[in-house]
C-alpha cells in the first residue's frame, strides 16, 4: 500500500505565507485584549447567556464576515487547493496527515494567539516535568509517561509505570496461553472479559475494542458501565454458563464509584448463584488503598493492577484501565503506546504549524470562538472507529466544560462533541449539518485502507464498496464547506494499535493546550460531584420515605397515607415532588402499594407497603 509519506511531499513550509494570502485579512482576532484581560471570554459573534461582567467589551470590534454565513471562507478552488498544500501536518512515522485548510482562521489570528500558545506549551512542558496541574486536587498530570517512563520525574514513578506494564503483558499472556485458568471451566481457559467500569474506566476501554480488537480474540470482552439493573442482567445473561470461563475486571480510579460497586456486587450474586467462586475471577484496578483495592485484597482476587492518582479518569486509557483489557483481547499495547510516544513526541514542538495538537486546539479556538459557540461533530468514516467520539466526548467536555477559570471567573467553559460515523450519519443528521442552524464544525477522520490487502474487489467498474465511502467522506466534507461550514480532517492509513494511540494522544495533548489558552482547568471535575451529592440526597431520602411507610404499615388495620402525609412525617414538606417520584418508582417496581388513585393523579394517591418490617421499626 502506498503509505501517506509515498504519496504526499512533505508539507509546504509555505503555510504562514498562503495565510497571509487569505482574504479574511481584516478580521480581528478574539485575542486582542490587555494582556490583563488574558482571560475574559473573546469575541461574541453569536448571542450567548453570558455573565454581564464578563461579556465583549465594546471596545472590541465583531468578527467580520465569520456569522451569520460566514461568507468570508475561501470558494476558488486553486486559492482552496493552495491553503490545503501550506496548511497540511504530515507525521511520516505515523502516517498521519492532518488538514487544517477547511478552517478559515487567517495569519493574522494565528501571529494574536502565538504568545497565548507559547504560554499552552510551557504550561504542558511544567505538567510533563510533574508541576502540580491540578492545583484544586493538587496532584500531578502525567498520562504523558505512560508511554514514556523516561519522563516521569522521579524513579519511582518510572519503576512503577514500567513494572505495572510488564504485569499486565505478563498477566494477559498468561490468561491467553491457559496457565492462569478459571478454577470451574469445563476446558480450562478463560474466554471471555467481563469489564465493570464507567466513566473514564469504560469509555477508553470500549473505545479501543471496537478499534482493534480481531474477529475472534483470545477473550471477547462484554462491558458493564451503568447502574441499570436490566442492562447488567442482559450482560449476565448473554455469558450464560459462559460466566465460569469469565475474567471479571473491574475498573475504578476511585474504588468507591456507586455504578461500578453495584455491577460488582450484581455480578458477585450471579457468580454465587451459580456456584462459583468469585475471587478466583475478579481482577481489580484501582489505586492502592481504595475501597476496592480493599476489597479485592482482603477477599483474594486473582489479580490486582494499580492505578496512578497522577492518571485522570478520561486519560487514562494507557494505563492499566486500557491496556489490561486491550492485551486481554489480544491487542499490541506495546504499539499503541509507541504511536501515543510518536504523537507525544510531535506536540513537543513550539512551532505551532509543526504540532499537531496545537493546530488542533487552534481550530477548536477559532471554529469556536474559544468559547464553546459551536460544536465538534465528529465523523469518522470507519465502522470501527464507531466509539471515537463517545470517547471523546468525555474526554472533552469533562476537561473543558467549567464554570470557572483559574483565575476564579465564572466563564461556563466547553465544547460540545458528538457524532457516530459516516456514512451512516449521512443518512440522519447531516442534512442538518449542511442546511441548518449553523451551530458545529466537523472533524472527518478519513481511513485510507479500505480493507486487508487481497480482499478488495470492484462491485461495478471500477469502483470498489471502499471507493464508496471515499466518495462519501470527500463529497460531504465539500458539500459543507459550499455552505460554509468548517472542518478538520484527520487522516491515517489504516486503524492499527499505533494509530490509535496516536489519536488518543493527540486529543488529550489538544485538549491540554485548549485549556491552557481559554486558562481553565482541564483536569477536575467539580460538576459532576454536584450531581452524585445529590443522588445520595434522593438515596437518603428514600430511605426515610420508607422507614415512614413501614411504621404506618405495620400499625393493625395498616395506615395508607397521602404524600402529603409522608413529606410531613419526613419533615420534608419541600420535598413532596421528589417523594412523589420515589413513590411511583417503588410501585413500579413491586415494592410499595397503592392503595387508592394512580400516579397519574398524584394528590390521589394513598400509599403502604405490603410488608411491615419489625426489625426496621424497632431499629
Ligand atoms: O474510575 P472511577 O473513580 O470509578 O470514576 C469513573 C468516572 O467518574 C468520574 O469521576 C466522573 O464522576 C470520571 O471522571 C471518571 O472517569
Amino acid at each position: 500500500m502506498a503509505s501517506i509519506s509515498g504519496i504526499c511531499s512533505s508539507p509546504s513550509s509555505a503555510f504562514a505565507k498562503s495565510l497571509i494570502k487569505h482574504p479574511d485579512h481584516h478580521r480581528v482576532s478574539p485575542t486582542l485584549r490587555s494582556k490583563h484581560h488574558s482571560h475574559v471570554r473573546p469575541v461574541q459573534s453569536v448571542a450567548r447567556d453570558v455573565p454581564k461582567d464578563l461579556s465583549r467589551p465594546p471596545s472590541v470590534p465583531p468578527l467580520p464576515g465569520k456569522r451569520p454565513g460566514a461568507e468570508s471562507v475561501e470558494k476558488d478552488p486553486i486559492a482552496l487547493w493552495r491553503r490545503y498544500v501550506d496548511s497540511l501536518y504530515q507525521h511520516k512515522e505515523l502516517g498521519l496527515l492532518l488538514d487544517v485548510s477547511r478552517i478559515g482562521f487567517t495569519q493574522e489570528f494565528l501571529e494574536r494567539m502565538e504568545p497565548r500558545m507559547q504560554r499552552a506549551f510551557e504550561a504542558m512542558g511544567e505538567l510533563e516535568r510533574g508541576a502540580i496541574a491540578n492545583p484544586d486536587e493538587k496532584r500531578m498530570v502525567g498520562h504523558y509517561w505512560l508511554r514514556n517512563s523516561e519522563l516521569a520525574p522521579n524513579p519511582h514513578l518510572k519503576s512503577q509505570i514500567e513494572r505495572t506494564l510488564d504485569s499486565i503483558l505478563k498477566f494477559a499472556g498468561e490468561v491467553i496461553d491457559g496457565k492462569i485458568k478459571p478454577p470451574s471451566s469445563p476446558d480450562g481457559r478463560f474466554k471471555h472479559v467481563l469489564s465493570v467500569g464507567i466513566g473514564g474506566s469504560a469509555l477508553g476501554p470500549q473505545f479501543v475494542s471496537e478499534a482493534l480488537a480481531p474477529d475472534n480474540p483470545p477473550l471477547k470482552i462484554r462491558f458493564i458501565d451503568n447502574t441499570d439493573p436490566a442492562g447488567i442482567d442482559h450482560q449476565i445473561a448473554q455469558l450464560g454458563p459462559e460466566l465460569a470461563s469469565t475474567l471479571v475486571v473491574v475498573i475504578s480510579k476511585s474504588g468507591g464509584t456507586p455504578e461500578t460497586r453495584n455491577g460488582l456486587l450484581e455480578v458477585q450474586k450471579a457468580f454465587r448463584e451459580a456456584g462459583l467462586d468469585f475471587s478466583k475471577q475478579g481482577v481489580a484496578i484501582t489505586q492502592e488503598n481504595s475501597l476496592l483495592d480493599n476489597t479485592a485484597r482482603i477477599e483474594g482476587w486473582l489479580a490486582r493492577f494499580p492505578m496512578f492518582d497522577w492518571v485522570g479518569g478520561r486519560t487514562s486509557e494507557m494505563s492499566a484501565v486500557g491496556l489490561l483489557p486491550a492485551a486481554l483481547q489480544d491487542i499490541d499495547i506495546k504499539e499503541m503506546l509507541a504511536g501515543a510516544a510518536l504523537m507525544d513526541e510531535a506536540n513537543r514542538t513550539t512551532v505551532v504549524k509543526n504540532n499537531p495538537a496545537a493546530l488542533l486546539a487552534l481550530c477548536w479556538y477559532w471554529a469556536s470562538d474559544g468559547v464553546g459557540s459551536k460544536d465538534m461533530v465528529v465523523l469518522p468514516y470507519k465502522d470501527s472507529l464507531l466509539l471515537f467520539s463517545r470517547y471523546l466526548q468525555q474526554l472533552v467536555m469533562e476537561s473543558l466544560g467549567k464554570e470557572f477559570d483559574l483565575d476564579g471567573n465564572r466563564v461556563n467553559q466547553g465544547l460540545s462533541v458528538y457524532g457516530n460515523k459516516g456514512s451512516t450519519d449521512q443518512h440522519a443528521y447531516i442534512q442538518q449539518l449542511r442546511e441548518g442552524v449553523h451551530n458545529f464544525f466537523a472533524t472527518f477522520i478519513e481511513v485510507l485502507r479500505d480493507r486487508p490487502p487481497g480482499h478488495d474487489w470492484e462491485l461495478e467498474p471500477g469502483v470498489t464498496c471502499g471507493d464508496y465511502l471515499f466518495g462519501m467522506l470527500q463529497g460531504t466534507r465539500s458539500a459543507l464547506y459550499a455552505n460554509n461550514r468548517e472542518s478538520i480532517t484527520v487522516t491515517v492509513e489504516e486503524v492499527t494499535p499505533r494509530s490509535v494511540g496516536a489519536l488518543v494522544a493527540l486529543y488529550e495533548r489538544a485538549v491540554g493546550i485548549y485549556a491552557s489558552l481559554v486558562n481553565i482547568n482541564a483536569y477536575h471535575q467539580p460538576g459532576v460531584e454536584a450531581g452524585k451529592k445529590a443522588a445520595g440526597e434522593v438515596l437518603a431520602l428514600q430511605k426515610r420515605v420508607l422507614s415512614v411507610l413501614n411504621e404506618a404499615s405495620c400499625k393493625d388495620p395498616v395506615e395508607p397515607l397521602t404524600l402529603d402525609e409522608i413529606a410531613d412525617r419526613c419533615h420534608a414538606p419541600e420535598q413532596i415532588e421528589m417523594i412523589y417520584k420515589i413513590i411511583a418508582h417503588m410501585a413500579a417496581n413491586d415494592r410499595a402499594l397503592i392503595a387508592e388513585g394512580s400516579c397519574g393523579t398524584p394528590q390521589s394517591i394513598k400509599v403502604f407497603l405490603g410488608e411491615c418490617n419489625v426489625d426496621e421499626l424497632y431499629a
